[in-house]
């Protein structure tokens, strides 16, 4: 039976880190996500990967409106604003439900996205960043947001080559409009107290892992 609070080997049991990845679509976040959770485990931490949308409930429709498998009525696009509040659910729930159990058993995760997608993805969409951020406000900070700072001139043509269907933000005109919004988005979150690491996402994979990397070790 261990005492509360520490583990068998009476070490203090260390709650787990949060650690976002960011980026336009073709940015990299799902490669460097997915690297840093091998890193961690390589460097004996636990570690889950995931991404939002999550693979909960309001992640699964959510990705049906991204393919356009799911449409307002007559076909119209969904409402923006309605998508912006699925994205906010989807949030609470991925971490109610997914991240905060790890956490509190000492596991690290790293998610491909978080609350900072939403500001920027959902702030050019609406044009309306500080109701945004309100719908997000219950959303925890993570310990570290990792930008991966890409144009679009160089992020999409990476996108197109990775995948056929055109989700509906996969748009040149819409990505430069994100591009934009990630800058401000990055100037409120780092306002409001977020630790943001910004990495050149242009460089080879490896060498993008490895500052992504020397970023996450400058937490400890
Ligand atoms: N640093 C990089 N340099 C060149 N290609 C990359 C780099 N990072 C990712 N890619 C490639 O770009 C495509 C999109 O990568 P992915 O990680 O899925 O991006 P995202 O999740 O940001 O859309 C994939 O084919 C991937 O192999
Ligand atoms: C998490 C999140 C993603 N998005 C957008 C970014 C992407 O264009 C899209 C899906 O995210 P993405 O990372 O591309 O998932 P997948 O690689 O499985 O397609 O959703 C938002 O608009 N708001 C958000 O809060």
């Amino acid at each position: 039976m261990t005492r509360r609070g520490r583990g068998a080997s009476g070490a203090k049991d260390r709650q787990g880190r949060l650690l976002v990845v960011e980026g336009l679509d073709g940015a990299g976040t799902t490669t460097q996500a997915r690297l840093l959770g091998e890193r961690l485990r390589a460097a004996g931490r636990t570690a889950h990967v995931t991404a939002e949308p999550s693979g909960g409930p309001a992640g699964a429709l959510i990705r049906q409106v991204l393919s356009r498998r799911v449409t307002g009525r007559d076909g119209r696009a969904f409402d923006a604003r309605a998508l912006a509040l699925l994205f906010a659910a989807d949030r609470l729930d991925h971490h109610a439900d997914e991240i905060a159990p790890k956490l509190s058993r000492g596991v690290d995760v790293v998610s491909d996205r978080f609350t900072l997608s939403s500001l920027a993805y959902q702030g050019a969409a609406l044009g309306d960043m500080a109701w945004v951020a309100e719908i997000n406000r219950a959303a925890p900070s993570p310990d570290l947001t990792v930008f991966l700072r890409v144009s679009p001139r160089v992020a999409l043509p990476r996108r197109r080559a990775a995948t056929l269907d055109r989700e509906i933000f996969e748009v040149d005109a819409f990505q430069r409009r994100v591009a934009a919004s990630y800058e401000r988005a990055l100037e409120v979150r780092r306002a409001a107290g977020d630790r943001i690491a910004e990495i050149d996402g242009s460089r080879p994979v490896e060498a993008v892992a490895d500052a992504v990397w020397a970023a996450v070790s400058s937490l400890d």
